[in-house]
C-alpha cells in the first residue's frame, strides 16, 4: 500500500521505517526541512537502536522517501498516519494540539477523497470525534505504545494493536496495513474513538502510577528505615503486581509520561472528573528530584555551594540521547543554581545536554568526570556505570561520596571501597555509620 507518515520525529521516523519494512511504499512528511534532508540521506537525527539500518535500507531501495510537501503527500497516499507532536502547553498542563490540527487541515486540503486519515499522536479524549466532525474525510485513530530504545521491535512486534474506527472499511484498511503484524498473532482491540484515545492515556497513566507508587513507598522507607529495593523485589514476585516499572529512585521523565499524565488530568477535569490521583502521581514524581538534591546537600555537609559535583547520566533513561524532561539534568541544573560546580558525563546524550544546559560542565570520559569530584551522583542507569570499579574511582575523586539516584549500584561494594554511599529509599549501609 502507499502510506504517508506526517511528522517524522521519534514516533514518525520509526513508524515510517517500520511500515517500509512491512512492505509498504512510504512517504514521510515533516515541516522541518533539515529533518527531511537528513532522513532522506539515510541519517537519523537521534539515537535509536536498529533504526538507522532500517532507514538506510529502505531509502536506498526507494521504498521510503521524505518530503515537506503536503501536495505530494496527498497525491501519493492511500492512508496517512499523523505522528506530529502533542507537547504540554506553556500556560497549563493541557496538550497543545496545534501540530495535530495543522496536519489534519493540510491533509484534508490535499488528500484523495477516499484516503484514510489515521491519527497516531497521543491526544486528549474527544479529539478524533472533533476532527471527524470538522473534515469531510474518513478518520481513524491508532495509538502507539512503543518505548524509546526499543522503538523498532515494539513497532514490528507490539504487545497489542488498537484501532479506533467508525466504519468496517476503516478497520479493513488498518487490518491490511498491519497484516504481517496481525498474522504473527498480535492481539487486536477495535473500539470507538473515545475508548481508543483513553487506552493510550490510561496506559501511560498506569505506568506513571506504578513508578510513583514505588517512589511513595521509598518515601515511607526513608521515614521508617526500610529498603525500597528489597521491598520492590518482594512485591514483584506476586504475578498480579509483576517486577516491571517498580524501580524506585529519581522518578520518571522523558517526552511522554510527564506531559501525558498532566494532559490527562487536565482533560478529565474538563469532563468533570477530578482525577486527583494523577496530580499526586506527578507530585510524588517531582518530590523525588527534591530528595536527590537534598541527599546531595547532606553529602556535602549541608550546602553544595562551591562543591565539585559529578553527574553520571543526562538522558531521561539509558540507551538514548533524548534529554526531554530529564530528571538527571533537572537535578544537575538545580545544583548548579545552588552554586555547585557540576560536570556531567553521558555516553550518548552529552551533545544534546550541552545545547540545552550550556552552563553545566561536560566530560568526555567517566574517568575525567570523576577526577577531583567532591560528590558523585548516579542519575541515569547506563549499564557501564554499574561496571565502574569503586576502588579505582576512589583514587580519582577528591572525596569518595556518592548518591545512587537510580538504585542500580551495589551499595556494599561501594561502601567496602570506602565510599559514603546514599540512595533514596534505602538505609545508610551497615558498617558505614553516619
Ligand atoms: N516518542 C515516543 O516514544 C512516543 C511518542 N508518542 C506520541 O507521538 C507523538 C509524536 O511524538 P514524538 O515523535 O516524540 O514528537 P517529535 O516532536 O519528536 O516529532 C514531531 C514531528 O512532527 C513535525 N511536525 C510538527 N508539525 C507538523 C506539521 N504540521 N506537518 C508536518 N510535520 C510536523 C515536527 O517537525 C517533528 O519532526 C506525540 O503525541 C507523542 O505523545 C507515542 C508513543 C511513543
Ligand atoms: O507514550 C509514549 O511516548 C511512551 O512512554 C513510555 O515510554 P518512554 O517514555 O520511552 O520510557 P519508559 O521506559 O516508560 O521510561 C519513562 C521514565 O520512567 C522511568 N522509570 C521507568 C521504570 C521504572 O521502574 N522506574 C522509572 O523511574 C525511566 O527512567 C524514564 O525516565 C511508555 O513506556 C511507552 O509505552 C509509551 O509509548
Amino acid at each position: 500500500m502507499r502510506l504517508t507518515v506526517i511528522g517524522t520525529g521519534y514516533l514518525g521516523a520509526t513508524h515510517a521505517a517500520c511500515m517500509a519494512e512491512l512492505g509498504h511504499e512510504v512517504l514521510g512528511v515533516d515541516a522541518d526541512p533539515e529533518k527531511v534532508a537528513a532522513l532522506g540521506a539515510g541519517r537519523v537525527p537521534f539515537h535509536e537502536p536498529g533504526l538507522p539500518e532500517l532507514i538506510a535500507r529502505h531509502t536506498a531501495s526507494g521504498r521510503l522517501r521524505f518530503t515537506s510537501s503536503f501536495a505530494e503527500a496527498g497525491a501519493f497516499g492511500e492512508v496517512h498516519f499523523v505522528c506530529v507532536g502533542t507537547p504540554q502547553r506553556a500556560d497549563s498542563g493541557a496538550a497543545d494540539l496545534s501540530q495535530v490540527d495543522a496536519a489534519f487541515a493540510a491533509l484534508a486540503a490535499h488528500a484523495a477523497p477516499d484516503a484514510l486519515l489515521v491519527g497516531k499522536s497521543t491526544v486528549p479524549v474527544g479529539t478524533a470525534e472533533r476532527l471527524a466532525r470538522t473534515y469531510d474525510a474518513e478518520i481513524a485513530w491508532n495509538p502507539e505504545f512503543l518505548r524509546e530504545g526499543f522503538a523498532v521491535q515494539d513497532t514490528l512486534r507490539p504487545d497489542r494493536l488498537v484501532f479506533g474506527v467508525a466504519s468496517p472499511r476503516a478497520e479493513a484498511v488498518l487490518r491490511a496495513v498491519y497484516a504481517p503484524v496481525l498474522a504473527a498473532g498480535t492481539p487486536l482491540v477495535t473500539a470507538d474513538f473515545p475508548t481508543t484515545e483513553l487506552v493510550k492515556t490510561a496506559a501511560n497513566a498506569f505506568l506513571a502510577t506504578k513508578i510513583s507508587f514505588i517512589n511513595a513507598m521509598a518515601e515511607v522507607c526513608e521515614a521508617a528505615g526500610g529498603d525500597v529495593r528489597t521491598l520492590a523485589e518482594a512485591l514483584g514476585h506476586d504475578d498480579r503486581i509483576g517486577p516491571e516499572f517498580l524501580r524506585a529512585g529519581l522518578g520518571f521523565g522523558g517526552g511522554c509520561l510527564p506531559k501525558d499524565i498532566r494532559a490527562f488530568a487536565h482533560r478529565a477535569g474538563e469532563l468533570g472528573v477530578p482525577l486527583r490521583l494523577l496530580r499526586e502521581v506527578d507530585a510524588i514524581n517531582m518530590r523525588r528530584r527534591d530528595r536527590v538534591v537534598e541527599l546531595a546537600r547532606e553529602q556535602c555537609g549541608g550546602a553544595v555551594l562551591g562543591a565539585r559535583i559529578t553527574v553520571l547520566g543526562a538522558a531521561f533513561k539509558p540507551g538514548l540521547d533524548d534529554i526531554r524532561d530529564s530528571p538527571a539534568l533537572a537535578v544537575a541544573a538545580r545544583l548548579r543554581l545552588e552554586g555547585a560546580d557540576v560536570t556531567v558525563y553521558d555516553p550518548q546524550a552529552a551533545d544534546n545536554a550541552r545545547k540545552a544546559f550550556p552552563l553545566l560542565g561536560y566530560a568526555g570520559t567517566v574517568e575525567d568526570a570523576l577526577r577531583g569530584a567532591d560528590l558523585v551522583l548516579h542519575l541515569t542507569e547506563w549499564p557501564q556505570f554499574r561496571e565502574i570499579d569503586p576502588e579505582r574511582a576512589a583514587t580519582l575523586v577528591a572525596r569518595p561520596r556518592i548518591v545512587d539516584g537510580r538504585g542500580g549500584l551495589d551499595a556494599d561494594r561501594w561502601t567496602a571501597a570506602g565510599w559514603r554511599f546514599r540512595a533514596p529509599g534505602r538505609p545508610v549501609p551497615a558498617g558505614e555509620g553516619q
